[in-house]
């Protein structure tokens, strides 16, 4: 199976690398690797096995030959070449961590421990573009995907805190930087242990405010602050990214119609690195007893692990620095509310750039070669 993979040196597309490595996918497939900037140089021999220089991503003729494209690059690249091969006639199967296509008749939104026979029906009806989920969507289902798979689930409302790798790895640098510019900017004070906490805490606000502060990226300062706003502004008053929220969970669920489940929330951006935390209030249809639950969620796949309700366990195993790096699923804080016992809390920790993005898109294309094979 000849499979293109393009994108694949940029941050998302590094972690994907390396989970093929660990996978051993290399084995089964061909690898071309596609460049937007150094057509002509020597191509990556992950796992392995060598392959061709660089081709060019925009070398149409060369991406036709594939069976397989698989992207990392980003939506402008999407939009700009995907509707050109398929104009061309080109019928392999494009996988793609970007959202551009995800909300197409013609697309799936892979998220196989979820929808494995949502893509498998998608497979025998010839449907040929999968495409990544939203990040927090993806990481809210490998949770609590299972309530939603019983008919549990009356709405959700989820608040996030998402990492500054959503933004991109420039964000996540600027992040850091933004933290040394403030524990710098108060080191003789802080070192200083008779110097009063407000008067850091005064100079801290100055830093943050002043026009010294490392903010190109994110527009304001997140480091020791937050950002209330994820994506573009929507005329609803939504922003993009709560938008996707009830649109991708319910594509991904094959849920239409009279059967959609109301999802929204706000969503926003704190200074983890790369996890994106979740606190769902779940409005069940009936009183589910919290055993049944953990039950429930406990066996929905291997990656997801339930926390007890307890303050060291939260603390130790809830939490980005706990995820981050790993593909465990941890859902935590489950009880339930005050306001009658078919409201549920839970918490959810995932890390972004694995099961947010390359690890569904990983995933296709080992369905791609099983299937082949
Ligand atoms: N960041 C995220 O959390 C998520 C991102 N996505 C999607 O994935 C797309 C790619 O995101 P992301 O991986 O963060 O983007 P990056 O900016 O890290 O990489 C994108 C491309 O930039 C080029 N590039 C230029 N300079 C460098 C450099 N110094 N190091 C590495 N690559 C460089 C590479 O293309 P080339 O080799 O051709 O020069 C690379 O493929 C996004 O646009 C989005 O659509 C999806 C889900 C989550
Ligand atoms: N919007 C997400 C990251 C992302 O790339 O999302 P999407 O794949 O839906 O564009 C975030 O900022 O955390």
């Amino acid at each position: 199976m000849k499979v293109g993979l393009v994108g694949w040196r940029g941050m998302v597309g590094s972690v994907l690398m390396q989970r093929m490595v660990e996978e051993n996918d290399f084995a089964h497939i061909e690898p071309f690797y596609f460049s937007t900037s150094n057509a002509g140089h020597t191509s990556p021999s992950f796992g392995g096995k060598t392959a061709p220089d660089l081709i060019s991503a925009h070398d149409l003729t060369s991406l036709k030959h594939m069976d397989v494209i698989l992207t990392c690059q980003g939506g402008d690249y999407t939009s700009e070449v995907f509707p050109k091969l398929r104009r061309d006639g080109w019928n392999g199967y494009w996988i793609d961590a970007a959202s551009t296509l995800r909300m197409e008749d013609d697309a799936v939104i892979v998220l196989d421990p979820v929808n494995l026979h949502v893509i498998k029906d998608a497979l025998n009806n010839g449907v040929k573009n999968f495409i990544g989920g939203n990040c927090t969507v993806s990481l809210m289902l490998m949770g609590i995907g299972a309530l939603y798979q019983e008919g549990l689930v009356e709405w959700v409302s989820a608040m996030t805190y998402q990492a500054a790798s959503g933004a991109g790895a420039q964000n996540m640098r600027e992040l850091i930087s933004g933290m040394g510019y403030l524990r710098d900017g108060v080191k003789p004070l802080l070192d200083n242990p008779a110097s009063a906490i407000l008067d850091i805490d005064r100079q801290v606000a100055e830093l943050q405010r002043g026009s010294g502060f490392p903010k190109a990226n994110f527009g304001v300062p997140l480091a020791g602050s937050l950002i209330p706003y994820i994506d573009k502004q929507l005329d609803n008053g939504q922003s993009k990214e709560e938008w996707k929220g009830q649109a991708e969970t319910n594509k991904i669920l094959g849920q239409t119609g009279a059967n959609i489940t109301p999802i929204d929330g706000l969503c926003v951006r704190i200074g983890a690195m790369r996890c994106h935390s979740q606190a769902l209030t779940i409005k069940l249809k009936k009183d589910v007893p919290l055993n049944d639950i953990e039950a429930l969620i406990r066996s929905s796949n291997e990656w997801v692990k339930v926390i007890p309700n307890e303050r060291e366990a939260s603390m130790q195993d809830l939490t980005p620095v706990a995820v981050t790096g790993t593909l465990s699923i941890p859902v935590g804080r489950l009880r339930k509310l005050n306001m009658g016992n078919d409201y549920l809390s839970a918490f959810t920790v995932g890390d972004q750039l694995l099961w947010g993005a390359a690890e569904p898109l990983r995933r296709m294309l080992r369905l791609l070669i099983e299937q082949q094979s």
